[in-house]
C-alpha cells in the first residue's frame, strides 16, 4: 500500500510523510496537505465532477467513523477502490484523537462560521485550518460538491443511526440528498431551522456543498467498534467514490423526519438538567415536562406535542447547546 494511505498512523504518530505525493497503479494522486489532511485526485479523464469532502475524529473518541475513513483510504492506496470523484479526507482534531478525548480545551465543532476568531488555542486554530481546507477544495466552480462529516454519539439511541441537515435562510432543503443518505442506511434526519457553528453549518451555508453530520451510533475506542454496522454507508461511499451509485427514485422509504423545535442553551453554572443520566436520544418527553433550570429562575418546560430530546448534555461551557428538543416532521418543505 503506497504510505499516504496510512493517513490514521501518521496522524496518531504525529509525524509527516516523506513523500508528500504518490500516484497509485490507477493514476490516482494522493496528496497531503497537512496533518490529518488527505486531497485523492482521479486521472482527468475518469473525474466525474464531484468533489466529496469526508470528515470523522472532529472529536477525537469517536473512533467508528475514523476506523472507517482509514479503510476507505486503504481501498483507495491499494487501487481496490477506483475514485472518480475528488475526495478531502479530513481527520479533524488530531490531538484529541491521539488521547482518546472527545477535545482537549474546546469543543472543535463549536469553532466554525466564525467562532475560532473570537478563541485562541490550538483547537481554534485547528478549527481555521480546517475550514481553510474545506474552502480550498470547494473552490472550483461547476462541481457537485458533498460533505459528510462523521461522528458517534456520546449516550445510547433510540435510532442508531441519523443525520443533521444545517439550516441556511432561502436554501431548501434537498430530498434527493435525504434519498441518499436512506440509501446509505441512515433511519433518520433532523431538519435544522437556524444557522450554526459546527463544521457542516460552515461548508452548507458558506461554501455551498450539501453538507451533513452522522451520527453513527455510540462512542468507543479504537478496536471496539463491532456493534456499529457500517455496511450500508461503506458501500453507498464507496459508490460515490467510483461514480456508480444506482439510479433511484427519490424514496425516503420510511426515513423519519424531525425538525429542531428549540436548542436548549446553557446559561450559567446553575444549569440543572432534568434527565436520567443514561437517557437515550430520540426518548419521548410528555408536555408540561419540567425539562431544565438555571438562573433568573429560567425554566424548560416541554410544550410541544410529540417532542424527543437528543444530545442532552449538562456538562457543556456556558453559551453553548445543552441538548435539542425535536418533534416529528414532514417531508413537504423539500427541493
Ligand atoms: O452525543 C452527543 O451529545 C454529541 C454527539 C456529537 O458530537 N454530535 C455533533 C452534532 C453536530 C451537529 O449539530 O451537526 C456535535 O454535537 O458536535
Ligand atoms: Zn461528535
Amino acid at each position: 500500500m503506497l504510505a499516504l494511505g496510512k493517513l490514521l498512523d501518521l496522524t496518531l504518530a504525529g509525524r509527516e510523510p516523506a513523500e508528500k505525493t504518490q500516484l497509485t497503479v490507477e493514476g490516482v494522486r494522493m496528496r497531503w496537505l497537512g496533518e490529518g489532511a488527505l486531497e485523492v485526485r482521479p486521472a482527468e479523464a475518469r473525474d466525474n465532477g464531484m468533489d466529496l469532502l469526508l470528515s470523522a475524529g472532529i472529536h477525537g473518541n469517536e473512533t467508528a467513523p475514523i476506523e472507517l475513513l482509514d479503510e476507505l483510504l486503504h481501498g483507495i492506496a491499494r487501487a481496490e477502490i477506483k475514485p472518480r470523484a475528488r475526495i478531502l479526507f479530513l481527520f479533524g482534531n488530531p490531538e484529541a484523537i491521539r488521547k482518546g478525548e472527545r477535545y482537549i480545551e474546546q469543543d472543535v465543532n463549536r469553532l466554525f462560521n466564525g467562532r475560532h476568531e473570537l478563541s485562541s488555542g490550538s483547537e481554534a486554530l485547528r478549527a481555521g485550518q480546517l475550514e481553510q481546507f474545506a474552502k480550498t477544495f470547494f473552490s472550483v466552480p461547476g462541481r457537485t460538491r458533498l460533505h459528510y462529516d462523521l461522528h458517534t454519539a456520546i449516550r445510547g439511541s433510540k435510532i442508531e443511526q441519523f443525520a443533521l441537515y444545517p439550516f441556511k435562510e432561502g436554501r431548501q432543503h434537498s430530498r434527493r440528498e435525504l434519498a441518499r443518505l436512506r440509501a446509505a442506511g441512515m433511519e433518520a434526519v433532523l431538519l435544522q431551522s437556524k444557522a450554526s457553528i459546527t463544521f457542516t453549518a460552515f461548508t452548507y451555508e458558506q461554501l455551498d456543498a450539501e453538507a451533513f453530520t452522522l451520527e453513527l451510533g455510540k462512542a468507543r475506542p479504537f478496536g471496539q467498534n463491532e456493534q456499529v454496522n457500517l455496511d450500508r454507508l461503506e458501500t453507498r461511499l464507496k459508490q460515490i467514490i467510483e461514480g456508480n451509485e444506482p439510479e433511484e427514485a427519490d424514496a425516503l422509504d420510511g426515513l423519519q423526519l424531525f425538525s429542531v423545535a428549540r436548542e436548549i442553551i446553557k446559561h450559567s453554572d446553575s444549569f440543572r438538567l432534568h434527565l436520567p443520566a443514561d437517557i437515550e436520544n430520540f426518548s419521548e418527553l410528555s408536555k408540561g415536562y419540567l425539562l431544565a433550570e438555571d438562573l433568573a429562575e429560567s425554566r424548560w418546560i416541554v410544550e410541544e406535542e410529540g417532542a424527543r430530546i437528543i444530545f442532552p448534555n449538562p456538562k457543556v461551557r456556558n453559551g453553548l447547546r445543552a441538548g435539542i428538543l425535536i418533534v416529528p416532521t414532514s417531508p413537504d418543505q423539500l427541493a
